[in-house]
């Protein structure tokens, strides 16, 4: 095999674990285990995520009838996940190989000491040449703390393990431009240099019932990922030997290059870390300076302040339509930021009372998403 990956992190959606019905698909679930075990004797590391806890749970427990409520979704994944990490355990110990279980919430990537120390965990796992399998923590996980679908949790996983390869397996062979389900005509894209507005049109939901999110999730972590150095490939779970296929480099399903200049650690935390407390819409003066000129964000330049949050939160910075051009951790909380919203920054102490400076989200604070926003 050739291949110059050395850290892969593999992501199985429900719709490859069921192969489409409602309960696991052992059998295929063992030629998936085969493929990742040849993979790392064959020196690459692997880190499975895995989803299929609620589908796992549902079989388990001989399809129950219970209310749609979030109780019981908890159920279902603390029961199935159970199941399904016992699946993959006994699957992998035929080729010999030890499985080791991380169920994390956001609120696991939030904390800058919390992911550090997942990361910790993840690298002594892959120095023993165990397998990582991670699912999010269904089970306690609420709204508020969910990362909410495996798509972005395994692009997050990524940057975690610093892996160069996210392997995004699913039901349909990539990335098409219109929902194949819908669309009879439409066609695979085979590469993908930028993500834009038009791409992210082309990426429905899931409606299979199986899935949660469909392509659209599955195109958010590409983003995550290839912003930090992470090369993306979604492709079809049936695909024959995908996984060597897509880690050897042949042209299965749609490939996603990375940026040339990935982030840095820091700025990769918090891009993917914190979830977003609140918004704040800039004129197109500060887009302008934020996006194109590097600059940092000053009050002056901000229209609305939008959310709840305490200073030191991570806000989205959006252009005046809404659209957001860059994520950054805010010097003032929300009261304080709606009063100087506009102002000049010579203002701000005689507003406030007090000054934390001029920038309201530094330059090393803030990740932009776009340039040339307006
Ligand atoms: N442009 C598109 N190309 C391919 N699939 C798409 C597209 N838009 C929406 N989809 C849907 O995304 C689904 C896969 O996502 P999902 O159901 O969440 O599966 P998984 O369980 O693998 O995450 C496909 O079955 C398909 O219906
Ligand atoms: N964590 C959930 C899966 C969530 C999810 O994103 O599912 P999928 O879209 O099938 O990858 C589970 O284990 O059932």
């Amino acid at each position: 095999m050739q291949s110059g990956y050395r850290r892969v992190v593999v992501k199985l959606g429900t719709s490859v674990l069921t192969s489409g019905s409602k309960c696991l698909d052992k059998a295929h679930m063992v030629e998936l285990a085969r493929q990742m075990a040849a993979m790392m004797k064959a020196g690459v590391e692997v880190v499975l995520v895995t989803s299929g806890a609620i589908a796992a749970g549902r079989e388990h427990l001989n399809y129950p009838s219970l209310p749609d409520t979030m109780a019981n979704k908890q159920l279902l994944a603390a029961v199935g996940q159970s199941q399904l990490i016992l699946a993959w355990s006994q699957l992998f110990s035929i080729y010999g190989l030890h499985v080791g279980q991380l169920l994390l919430t956001r609120a696991d990537l939030h904390d800058r000491e919390r992911y550090l120390n997942a990361r910790d965990t993840l690298n002594a796992l892959l120095a023993q040449g165990i397998v990582p399998i991670i699912n999010e923590n269904d089970a306690v996980a609420t709204a508020e703390i969910k990362v909410g679908d495996n798509d972005n949790l395994s692009a997050r996983a990524a940057l975690l393990c610093d892996a160069d390869l996210l392997l995004l397996l699913t039901d349909q062979k990539g990335l098409f431009d219109a929902d194949p389900r819908n669309n009879p005509n439409a066609r695979l894209i085979p590469e993908v240099q930028h993500i834009d507005d038009s791409l992210r049109l082309l990426a429905g939901g899931s409606v299979s019932g199986l899935g949660t999110g469909g392509m659209a999730t599955k195109l958010q972590a590409a983003d995550i990922a290839r912003r930090a150095g992470v090369e993306v490939v979604i492709a079809s779970g049936h695909h024959k030997d995908v996984i060597s296929g897509a880690i050897g480099g042949e042209a299965v399903g749609t490939r996603f290059l990375a940026l040339e200049s990935p982030l840095e650690s820091r700025k990769q935390w918090i891009l993917a870390g914190p979830k977003a407390h609140g918004r704040i819409l800039l004129d197109d003066g500060a887009v302008s300076a934020v996006c194109d000129k590097g600059r940092s964000l000053l009050s002056k330049g901000i229209i609305a302040v939008e959310g709840k949050f305490e200073r030191g939160a991570t806000l989205e910075l959006c252009n005046s339509s809404g659209r957001v051009i860059a994520r950054g951790m805010c010097r003032y909380g929300a009261e304080a930021l709606a009063a100087i919203a506009g102002k000049h920054s010579d203002e701000i102490e005689a507003i406030l009372g007090y000054d934390y400076g001029d920038a309201v989200v530094h330059r090393n604070d803030m990740v932009v998403l776009e340039t040339g926003a307006i």
